[in-house]
């Protein structure tokens, strides 16, 4: 690979990395209202039971070049963010 390559590859993962962003504030505006349904319906944050449905969903996903695991911890922290956002809101 030339420099030239190397530098475009760069940009080709700026790029991503704004989508990926957007993606997850879309996603985070979601999990707001989930929030604010679970709030007013006196459901817990956590829901274990989802965030297993989602990990197992994955499971039989395409997540290469990623390992299995690598998704999983990715998709947990989002779970983790996703709470953070939750618990703020009840304050
Ligand atoms: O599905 C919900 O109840 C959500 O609040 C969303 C979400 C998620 O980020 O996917 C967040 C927290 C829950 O523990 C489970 C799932």
């Amino acid at each position: 690979m030339n420099n030239q390559a190397f530098n475009s590859l760069r940009k080709e993962v700026s790029d991503l990395n704004l989508e990926l962003l957007e993606l997850l504030f879309k996603r985070g505006k979601a999990v707001e209202k989930l929030g604010d349904f679970k709030r007013s319906h006196g459901l817990p944050v956590f829901d274990p039971e989802r965030e297993q449905q989602i990990l197992d969903g994955i499971e039989h996903m395409e997540h290469a070049p990623y390992p299995l695991e690598s998704i999983q911890k990715i998709y947990k922290a989002i779970f983790d963010a996703s709470k953070d956002i939750q618990h703020l809101a009840r304050k």
